[in-house]
């Protein structure tokens, strides 16, 4: 039998391997002033540590909280209450059922700096007192130590002990940059073992596949299988099929994207419109200069916000204002504006109710009619919401400064209307609001909020976050070699379909951090076919 090297790759995690000497430490809650602070420590001399520093012989109860009054060593040169250095709740998780898979123990101390860093220097004195090293001679290893966790480290050790595969500890950084709701529920996805789970059973499919691939190959000779097979047949569905999920799979990773990188939303409009006080508005704090001099926002402000969940990222523009009327610095931050909206996902277009310059339609008018003309990316075009009677991009009015108008009943739906006609942007999307009063503020930001939904797109679906460097093996190496897979069994050549299946699995085993082994193709063999008999 051909034995294929599945690990073409090289890529080698040293996994299970490690027994590491060290313990280590960190502060795990941020740092700085605040009621609690959680020191973590793990490794073989955490829990010597916590009886030390607690003067108490007994072990700790495993996974249990309890109140323990934390000592400092003995060295001190103060007076002996300084000895104490706090009350703390401990707690102790004993190896393999610990976070890290290694014996882990828990001080949730006061948060104070002192506090802190009184009792990180005393776990750091008490795991290095010379008995330990005793014991560590004894056992025959030289560098055993305590010291400062690397950034990450507990999470490493919990991926080199099999706690968890790469997609789950990629899940565990994302819910803790999670900054809105979506972002923490694409990350729980994958934290919680959603990705690994899936990614396996591909794995799993595919080492089937391969299976049947290397029996085809080795026993097509002898007559019990051949190409024209049903088994030769049913691994090409089996792999069409494969395929066409991971597929969609993607798809819903492209999708989920916008929710977490965040909604590209731009106000565009006449100078003194009112972009600066709305964007304030939204953001509820005081980030954009509003000034009533026409040509204060010669640059671009972007903030980052949440609106209903959604991450958004907002720019404030220049103004539009004609050409000729400004000057060279003013016009650098129009170009810069109509480049904003242009990359934007959103734009709302802000126009006032009662117009000082005439002129603003000439410029804003041609503006936002070029923006419905741009043609949006071609992959981009099922997450546009709306049959909207727009061409490219979503232009939202936000028909400013109503309270100016002397009889708005009557005046209203003649501006809308007008606006309507003159911009072809259809009623429904045109929200008279008065920033000075807050006037229809609350139905613009829920009309906003709705049609992000539609971006997305993800129907019942929940985002799912991939970070890009899953995204790439499944674009370049799984997605091509299943592709690469069907076109050689569409030609009948059957070996060299089989390697582009182990190389599709080994690419999965790159996603999860786990390579695959030939031992797994030749168990799904054995379990199958009986080859021995
Ligand atoms: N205080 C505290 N809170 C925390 C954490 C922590 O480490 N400490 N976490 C850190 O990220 C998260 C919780 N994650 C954890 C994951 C696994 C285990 C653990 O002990 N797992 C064992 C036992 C599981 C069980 O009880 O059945 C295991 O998997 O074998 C603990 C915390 C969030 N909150």
């Amino acid at each position: 039998m051909v034995i294929y090297p599945l690990s073409a790759s090289g890529i080698s995690f040293r996994r299970g391997l490690s027994t590491s000497a060290s313990t280590i430490y960190a502060l795990s809650t941020a740092q700085g002033r605040a009621a609690l602070a959680v020191i973590r420590i793990s490794g073989r001399r955490s829990q010597k540590i916590l009886q030390r520093m607690t003067r108490s012989s007994k072990p700790l109860p495993p996974r249990t909280a309890s109140l323990r009054r934390l000592y400092a060593p003995r060295v001190t040169t103060l007076a002996p209450a300084s000895e104490i250095l706090d009350d703390a709740l401990t707690l102790f998780f004993p190896a393999p059922k610990s976070y890290t898979g290694e014996d882990i123990v828990e001080l949730h101390v006061h948060g104070g700096r002192a506090v802190v860093n009184a009792v990180m220097d005393a776990v750091c004195a008490y795991g290095r007192e010379a008995e330990d090293a005793n014991t560590l001679i004894e056992s025959g290893e030289v560098e055993a130590q305590v010291r400062y966790a690397n950034p990450g480290e507990f999470t490493r050790r919990a991926y080199a002990n099999f706690r968890m595969d790469l997609t789950e500890v990629e899940g565990v950084s994302g819910m803790i940059d999670a900054e809105t709701e979506t972002q923490r529920i694409a990350a729980i996805s994958a934290a919680g073992g959603y990705m690994r789970r899936l990614y396996n059973s591909w794995q799993a499919e595919l080492l089937e596949i391969s299976a049947l691939m290397a029996a085809i190959i080795d026993f097509s000779e002898e007559g019990y299988f051949d190409k024209s097979g049903s088994l030769f047949h049913d691994s090409i569905t089996q792999t069409s099929k494969l395929l066409s999920s991971i597929q969609k799979h993607s798809e819903k990773i492209e999708r989920s994207e916008i929710l977490l990188a965040g909604v590209k939303l731009a106000l565009l409009g006449p100078p003194n419109a009112g972009k600066s006080s709305l964007l304030n508005l939204f953001a509820r704090r005081d980030a954009a200069i509003v000034s009533t001099t026409p040509g204060t926002t010669r640059d671009i402000v972007e903030i980052g916000l949440e609106l209903g969940g959604y991450k958004v990222v907002l720019t404030d523009t220049a103004g539009l204002r004609l050409a000729s009327t400004i000057g060279d610095v003013e016009a650098e931050g129009i170009n810069r504006a109509k480049r904003a909206s242009a990359e934007a996902d959103v734009v709302v277009a802000v126009i006032p109710a009662v117009m000082e310059d005439p002129q603003w339609h000439k410029v804003v008018r041609d503006e936002i009619l070029t923006l419905q003309q741009i043609g949006v990316d071609p992959n981009f075009d099922d997450y546009r919401m709306d049959p909207m009677p727009l061409q490219g991009k979503k232009v939202i009015v936000a028909l400013n400064k109503t309270d100016l108008l002397q009889d708005s009943k009557l005046e209203l739906p003649v501006l809308i209307n007008q606006i309507s006609k003159e911009l072809s942007i259809s009623e429904d999307h045109i929200f008279p609001i008065s920033c000075v009063e807050g006037e229809g503020i609350d139905e613009l930001m829920q009309f906003l909020v709705n049609s992000f939904e539609g971006l997305a797109d993800l129907g019942s679906d929940v985002p799912i976050g991939a970070s890009t460097r899953v995204q790439e093996i499944i674009r370049n190496d799984v997605v091509p070699s299943l592709q690469r897979f069907l076109e050689h069994a569409q030609d009948d050549d059957v070996v060299f379909a089989s390697e582009e299946i182990r190389y599709a699995a080994d690419a999965i085993g790159k996603i999860t951090g786990q390579s695959t082994e030939m031992e797994d193709v030749l168990g799904v063999v054995f379990s199958r076919f009986c080859v021995g008999k």
